[in-house]
């Protein structure tokens, strides 16, 4: 590690950059050397083809190492409260970082002393670095191999405030990797729905002081459980997904119950740590008709952060939380501590964290770490930290990942149903396309038709319907149309068809006449009718004299039978064809339909004569749905008496 000390730098021209320009030197001619060396191998053993199209291979597969986790670091911008902090972290080039160390402030004896260390990872991600940009790099090509029946992790390490969240959740602005992740898992589903049927299932899962919770739906802490598909929350729920939307919707669901608290050092800590799998299965047939059954399963995680006792509150249960977090990130630590050196005994039980990472990290599966960061001075402990942890995550070698896939051979009866399936396939075919020729000749014989019924001279076999009866006439026209026009020129074998047709219509013209004459009676009893009442109401009101006398403007006035109906009882002989709207007596005061429900009910008076809905509904002497309906209680005679 580079050190520089005052006495160091006492001689030095540019006494903060000679420290890196020796390293600079020394790094072009370790460059240099290797260089050479590889010159020389190649000119001895020329390479193969074989190994230049594995090369390519690989080349193509580009960033996921298949061998090692994939670790990545990404710097926040310096937060409101780091403000006037000197800033400890710089990206030198894509995949470089160079954390410096200063003297503390009050240290004026080593003001100017100057420590740093380059680290290197698979990239490194700058405070001004979109989410989008972080996703691509770093997850894209995960969320491939699992739809190829592999399985990825992407986790965020970080102390407490470094960026974690922002960057598996992001914003509604600027999501993060999880909703990127499934946005794009949904949209390469959607572009292979053709080959072959995607099933996507989810859940959500919080390791909390110790416990496993279920965040879609919350309950009892869960049980880990180790069977044939890894580590396993017994009970937890696993929902089907179909779309981007309904995902989004339950990721929402799942935050709104994770566990957070404002701590000293964010205001909106995650105490947790938080598990989103994503199971997708992927069915499809081969050649020899058998069941291609494929499932990949990507889990993305959002450590709760790592911390110092006094950086956070000293309360007691977020001291608690924090001294359950500081364990679980500890046993992550040995767990990556004796996969590098290659130990046999790997203690993933020391916590629930390191039991569901087990597959992840030691497994078959692809794995990507983001280590995030501050750039402020003031968390350079948190910082050096991260990236050691980092550094070492680099190192584990793992095994490498087969896609999860079994052929799943036919049974007999399903191939049956296969085969039957095809043949009403192909029946189905025959048909539509017979279907089509058939309408093919309609269109031809409508043309035909039409042209014909345009024509100046028709046919005089059609002279029956030229003068078809007015009241049926638009319905007749467009009946007879084709029957007339088939008995005139179509081919030999339709005119038979069409003499039926001529036959039929003429029966139906004959029925119309019948009850159009029916109709006219009718009307005219009718009419009969209403003379007949007319005059005895005439009759009436001269001997009523006096309201109605008084009323001399009754030619003037709008006068209805039933505002003068007569008193008598004999009305009722009086039947009209409307007898159903018979009106009060002329005496009485128009009432309206609810003052004449009203009229026998007991409380009427008690509510001024005015009923509600509800009152008519308590009615007992009736059916309340059929006191609603006009007419009733005129019906039941009650407001004659
Ligand atoms: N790359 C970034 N760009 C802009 N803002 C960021 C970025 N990274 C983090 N932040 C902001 O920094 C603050 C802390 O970030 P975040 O909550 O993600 O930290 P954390 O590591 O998840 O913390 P904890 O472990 O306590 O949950 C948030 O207000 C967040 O919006």
């Amino acid at each position: 590690m580079p050190v520089s000390t005052r006495s160091h730098t006492k001689n030095a021209p540019i006494p903060q950059q000679q420290p890196h320009q020796c390293l600079k030197e020394k790094l072009k001619a370790l460059t240099l050397l290797y260089e050479q060396q590889n010159l020389k191998n190649r000119s001895f053993n020329p390479p193969k083809q074989e190994d230049n199209v594995v090369a390519k291979k690989k080349k193509k597969l580009s960033l996921v190492d298949e061998n090692r986790i994939m670790v990545f670091v990404r710097v926040r911008p310096i937060a409101k409260k780091e403000a006037g902090s000197r800033c400890c972290v710089r990206i030198v080039n894509h995949c470089e970082v160079y954390l410096t160390e200063f003297a503390a402030q009050d240290d004026y004896l080593r003001l100017k002393r100057v420590r740093g260390r380059h680290f290197t990872f698979d990239a490194c991600f700058s405070d001004s670095a979109t989410q989008q940009e972080v996703y691509s790099t770093s997850t894209s090509e995960l969320v491939e191999s699992v739809l190829q029946g592999k399985n990825g992790t992407v986790f965020c390490y970080g102390a407490t405030g470094a960026g974690k969240t922002y960057t598996m959740l992001g914003t509604v602005e600027s999501p993060g990797v999880m909703v990127l992740a499934i946005k794009d898992l949904f949209s390469k589903i959607r572009t292979r729905s053709c080959d072959g049927n995607h099933v996507v299932h989810l859940s959500y899962l919080e390791v909390y002081n110790e416990t496993v919770r279920d965040l879609i739906s919350p309950g009892r802490p869960l049980v880990l459980r180790e069977d044939k598909q890894g580590i396993v929350a017994a009970g937890l729920t696993q929902y089907r997904a179909y779309s981007t939307d309904e995902v989004m919707a339950l990721l929402q669901q799942g935050n709104r119950n994770r566990t957070t608290e404002p701590t000293r050092a964010n205001e909106t800590s995650s105490r947790s740590h938080a598990v989103l799998q994503v199971m997708v299965e992927y069915r499809v047939r081969d050649a020899a008709m058998n069941i291609v059954h494929r499932v990949g399963k990507l889990s993305l995680i959002d450590l709760a952060g790592s911390e110092r006792a006094l950086a956070t509150d000293q309360r007691t249960l977020r001291s608690l939380e924090g001294a359950n977090i500081n364990r679980s990130l500890l046993a992550l630590s040995s767990c990556i501590n004796a996969l590098v050196e290659g130990k046999k005994h790997i203690p993933y039980r020391n916590s629930k964290l390191t039991q569901l990472l087990k597959d992840s990290l030691g497994g078959t599966c692809n794995t990507v770490m983001i280590a995030n960061i501050s750039p402020s001075n003031l968390s350079f402990g948190e910082t050096q930290n991260t990236l050691h942890w980092a550094d070492r995550a680099k190192e584990i070698r793992k095994k490498a990942s087969d896609a999860n896939e079994d052929l799943l051979p036919v049974p007999e009866t399903e191939i049956d149903q296969v085969k039957l399936v095809l043949e009403l396939q192909k029946e189905n075919r025959e048909l539509r396309m017979q279907l089509a020729r058939k309408q093919q000749q309609l269109l031809k014989l409508q043309a035909q038709s039409l042209a014909a019924y345009s024509s100046p001279t028709p046919p005089s076999g059609s002279s029956f319907l030229s003068t078809p009866p007015t009241s049926v006439q638009p319905n007749e026209k467009r009946r007879t149309r084709p029957s007339f026009l088939t008995a005139t020129y179509l081919t030999p074998e339709t005119k038979n068809k069409g003499d039926e047709i001529t036959f039929t219509v003429r029966t139906l013209y004959q029925k119309v006449k019948t009850l159009e004459s029916e109709i006219e009676k009718m009307k005219k009893d009718h009419s009969l009718q209403i003379k007949q009442k007319d005059n005895i109401i005439r009759d009436l009101s001269q001997k009523s004299g006096k309201k109605v006398a008084a009323a001399g403007e009754v030619g003037n006035r709008v006068v209805t039978r039933s505002s003068i109906r007569p008193k008598d009882e004999n009305i009722g002989e009086l039947k009209s064809p409307s007898h159903r709207f018979q009106s009060p007596l002329p005496k009485v005061k128009k009432r309206s339909f609810w003052d004449i429900t009203a009229a026998n009910s007991p409380s009427v008076a008690a509510l001024n004569g005015r009923k509600t809905r509800s009152h008519v509904i308590s009615e007992p002497t009736a059916h309340p749905s059929m006191l609603l309906q006009p007419g009733f209680a005129r019906q039941k005679g009650n407001i004659w008496k």
